[in-house]
């Protein structure tokens, strides 16, 4: 049975201060090339991904609202319910799965949507040119530690073929035509592309508006920077505890150099930062479950991650292949994930695949 949300936190729309001096301070005209249409239309998107993208804002625009009200807007702590994962739902987890569906689905160019807390997909407009795929609330284990989440999501076109329900999904992440991420963290981010590079904006929250603040993106080729649970080392494969031994060994071991450790607990948000000054960021298979080897979820936190990632010149790589390669078996897939600056997460697939040489298929 799906948790009751109160009325008054589903309807109630924020409002936003207005701050006059704040919206004088530039002029009209910038503001207006920062906005996410404009700049959409500058990288030549179709009209209809710009509504699909446009309505995702909307949300992310919700959902922070409530983020940052916390306890205040009553959405922390867990429900009685557990969802398609076998996870306890956050009430944010449904919260935000309601509001992006609510919204989604309004839209004419949806034709579908599959998410993470949804046992199977959720039909939209029978003409919509496009599907959706999201993780409404990632990192849900910070949630009530006041510390960072997100939201991820996949655009991948409606098939023209006679394909139906969750089939219509199951296309490689080489077919996603956007993917991106909302981090709600000291302020709001919205981080996407279109296969035109990495686009940032930043929640203005003068106007209530996501301006542009950075583009084309580039991870670092070189990194000294890891990400993976430790806590999980005993249950990994030994070329992986191998590879870290060696990173953990720094310059008295055979990498020559030391590298630092960083684990967010949040996909959305160590990756980030692997976008921001490079690092590798694996969640690899381990033995804790043997049935369910793999954590992060293929359609919804591993393709859109891979596609922002390749486009910002690094690698995405399940250990066996190129992540976007993976031909998806059903919406919920779990896959192993090692992503990054290009060289690091080649020397870790040179470690898993036992080889000297470069891997071919990044
Ligand atoms: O708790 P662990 O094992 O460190 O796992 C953390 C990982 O699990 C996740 O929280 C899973 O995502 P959800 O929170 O959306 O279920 C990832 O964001 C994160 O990378
Ligand atoms: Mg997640
Ligand atoms: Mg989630």
């Amino acid at each position: 049975m799906q948790a009751q949300i109160p009325k008054i936190l589903a309807g109630n729309l924020p409002v936003f201060a207005v701050n006059l001096a704040a919206i004088l301070s530039t002029t009209p005209q910038e503001d207006a090339m920062q906005r996410l249409i404009p700049t959409l239309r500058r990288d030549g998107v179709d009209e209809g991904l710009i509504s699909v993208i446009n309505t995702l804002q909307i949300c992310a625009k919700e959902i922070s609202f409530r983020i940052h009200q916390g306890e205040l807007a009553g959405v922390l702590g867990s429900t009685l319910d557990e969802n398609i994962q076998g996870e306890t739902q956050k009430m944010l987890d449904v919260l935000s799965n309601q509001l992006l569906k609510d919204i989604l689905l309004e839209s004419p160019h949806v034709r579908a949507v599959a998410s993470e807390e949804e046992e199977g997909i959720v039909d939209g407009h029978t003409d919509g040119g496009y599907l959706v795929a999201f993780d409404p609330l990632d990192g849900s284990s910070n949630i009530d530690i006041n510390s960072l989440v997100g939201t991820i999501f996949s655009v991948l076109p409606t098939p023209q073929d006679s394909r139906s329900g969750p089939d219509m999904f199951l296309q490689p992440g080489t077919e996603q035509v956007a993917a991106g991420y909302v981090l709600y963290g000291p302020s709001t981010m919205l981080v996407f592309t279109t296969g035109n590079g990495v686009r940032v904006f930043t929640l203005d929250q003068k106007v209530g508006e996501f301006l542009l603040t950075d583009t084309d993106i580039q991870i670092p080729r070189e990194t000294s920077e890891f990400a993976i649970n430790m806590s999980n080392y005993r249950h990994w494969q030994p070329a992986m505890r191998q590879y870290i031994d060696d990173l953990l060994q720094g310059s008295n071991g055979p990498r020559n150099k030391n590298f630092n450790m960083r684990w967010v607990a949040a996909m959305v948000a160590d990756v980030h930062r692997v976008l921001c000054r490079g690092g590798l960021f694996s969640y690899p298979a381990d033995s804790r479950k043997p049935n369910k080897p793999f954590k992060l979820r293929l359609m919804y936190e591993g393709n859109p991650m891979a596609m922002l990632v390749e486009q910002a010149g690094g690698i995405a790589h399940t250990g066996e292949q190129r992540i976007l390669n993976v031909q998806p078996e059903h919406i919920h897939q779990r896959i192993g994930v090692i992503l990054g600056s290009a060289e690091e997460v080649q020397t870790c697939l040179q470690y898993l695949q036992g080889s000297q040489s470069a891997p071919t298929d990044v």
